[in-house]
């Protein structure tokens, strides 16, 4: 992302940040290439219960990678919501831990069994800003999607990102931040991310141009 992304998309006025209206108990069936992943959504749980756009332009980037380039892998997913993009990884092969506050482990884990992954695609809570619990590993990978948005909770991110990485050199973790533009107060996030991380536009996407009208970024995080 350089520096003049937030003068070029200033959505502020046209994006709204409320979710879209879901119907209660709707399954959306989505698929990505070769990869069917079907969720229950739940909007009585605010931003949680539906799919954004971001996790969705991260799955297709993460499919695009091959079925199996996360076989053998631990993945965490922050901020899951749905648990769509942890339960993608599951089925391109890893571990995937499926993560988010306590009101949104039952939609997560309803999706898990409707999607019949139980025994690689694991529910845990995970607050922000809060010590790792210790039954989530080291992730191989760690994936956060439209976890940008509630300005309260932009150091706790950014302080769960810093303890899940631990810079051994020997065995990287590659940290994949799909973020999507909405407010100029966004902009406070990535100046609290630069004093801990620095970052690049993942580059080898095909959709990338598409995606960045949208104000959609994905980026590759690197802990300093
Ligand atoms: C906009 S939703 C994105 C959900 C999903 N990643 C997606 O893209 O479809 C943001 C998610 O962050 C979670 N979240 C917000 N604050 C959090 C916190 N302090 N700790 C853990 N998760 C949090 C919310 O519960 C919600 O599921």
């Amino acid at each position: 992302m350089d520096e003049h992304f937030f003068e070029q998309h200033d959505y502020e006025s046209i994006v709204p940040v409320q979710p879209p209206p879901v119907v209660q108990g709707s399954v959306l069936n989505l698929s990505f290439a070769s990869v069917d992943i079907d969720l229950k959504l739940d909007p009585k749980w605010g931003c949680g219960g539906i799919a954004w756009p971001a996790a969705e332009v991260l799955c297709r980037y993460l499919v695009r990678r091959g079925t199996n380039s996360l076989n053998g892998k631990t993945v965490i997913d922050l901020g899951s919501g749905t648990g769509l993009c942890g339960l993608l990884a599951a089925k391109l092969g890893a571990t995937a831990f499926v993560t988010d506050q306590a009101p949104l482990l039952s939609v997560m884990q309803d999706n898990v069994e409707l999607n019949q992954m139980s025994s690689s695609c694991l529910v845990a809570e995970l607050n922000w800003g809060e010590p790792i619990p210790a039954k989530i590993p080291r992730a191989d990978v760690i994936l956060a999607a439209d976890c940008v948005y509630f300005e309260p909770a932009f150091p706790l991110l950014v302080d769960t990102l810093c303890d899940l990485v631990d810079n051994d050199a020997s065995n990287p973790q590659e940290i994949l931040f799909c973020y999507k533009k909405r407010r100029k107060a966004d902009k406070r996030f990535f100046t609290l991310l630069k004093k801990r991380f620095r970052w690049t536009e993942v580059d080898d996407d095909p959709d990338r141009e598409a995606y960045s009208r949208d104000a959609i970024s994905l980026l590759r995080l690197h802990k300093l």
